[in-house]
């Protein structure tokens, strides 16, 4: 059997899944994509974990399609249609899921980027989306960047395919931090610890609310929020976390040493 090229492990509520193909830059091969695709259903189906964090080993967070595979295959051949798959799990999970950057990202890359709920990178890691560079197209990504990006920042990104810092990234809303490289865990574990904080459910709507686009008739939206605030104030979660405030104790969900 082929080794592992992505790891799985739950500890104290933190799944952490890590791409670990350095010699390819872990880039997305059909068997990283499976193997991927499996962990976050795991991670997604266990009511024992609370937030997801996609990691890597070796020097490089993830170098996009693997171009070796890819090479001369068609769309339907190299997978590249169960890759939205993919970034659907990521934009759509019910838990929180954070990643966690030592190194850069390249187009498909960037796209898982934009599609965890957090990115948190070493403050050496860079970014590009490099497609056109390649005679390829960001498409599948740009579902999951798109809404990330100021259009006036696709444009130019998208077409130029120019590297750019961590920096950047965070100025443009693509990341959330960059850091000293021996800061990263540290970074990582205050942003797990935080979101261990909200309740379940509550993150879970949460998510889905920001994913919604709103219908634009303000009366409406208002209604609709309306109902889906009520039913969390009314719900199991909203009702301790509302008792848990006013006795001055923390709410069930939250971790003992959190
Ligand atoms: C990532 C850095 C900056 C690291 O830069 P580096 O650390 O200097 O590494 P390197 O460039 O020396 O590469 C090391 C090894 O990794 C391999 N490698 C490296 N990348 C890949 C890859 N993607 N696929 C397969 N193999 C790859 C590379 O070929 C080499 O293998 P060796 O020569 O030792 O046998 C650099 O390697 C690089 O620029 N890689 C190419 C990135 C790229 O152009 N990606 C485009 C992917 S297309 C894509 O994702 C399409 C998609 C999904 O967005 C489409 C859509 O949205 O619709």
């Amino acid at each position: 059997m082929a080794d592992e090229l992505v790891h799985y492990a739950v500890q104290r509520g933190i799944a952490t899944i890590t791409l670990d193909s350095p010699h390819n830059r872990n880039a997305l091969s059909a068997q990283l994509r499976r193997e991927l695709r499996d962990h976050l259903t795991a991670a997604i189906a266990d009511d024992a974990v609370r937030v997801v964090v996609l990691a890597h080993t070796g020097t490089v967070f993830c170098a996009g399609m693997d171009l070796k595979e890819a090479g001369g295959a068609s769309t339907e051949q190299q997978g590249v249609n169960e890759f939205p798959a993919i970034l659907e799990q990521l934009w759509t999970s019910p838990k929180p899921v954070v990643a966690k950057l030592a190194g850069p990202a390249r187009a498909g890359g960037v796209g898982m980027v934009a599609a965890c709920d957090i990115a948190v990178a070493s403050e050496t890691a860079t970014f590009a989306f490099s497609e056109v560079r390649i005679g390829v197209v960001p498409a599948v990504i740009s579902v999951t960047v798109l809404p990330r990006l100021l259009p006036r920042a696709a444009h130019e990104l998208f077409l130029t395919g120019e590297t750019f810092d961590a920096e950047r990234a965070v100025r443009i809303g693509l990341i959330n931090a960059s850091v000293p490289a021996d800061g990263l865990d540290a970074e990582v574990d205050r942003y797990t610890k935080m979101l261990a904080l909200g309740a379940p459910n509550a993150l879970a709507a949460t998510k889905e609310m920001l994913r919604e686009p709103r219908t634009g008739d303000m009366e409406q939206d208002f209604t609709d929020m309306l109902e889906l605030s009520a039913k969390h104030f009314a719900g199991e979660e909203g009702q301790e976390g509302i008792a848990a405030f006013v006795q001055k104790r923390k709410p069930s969900w939250v971790p003992q040493d959190n």
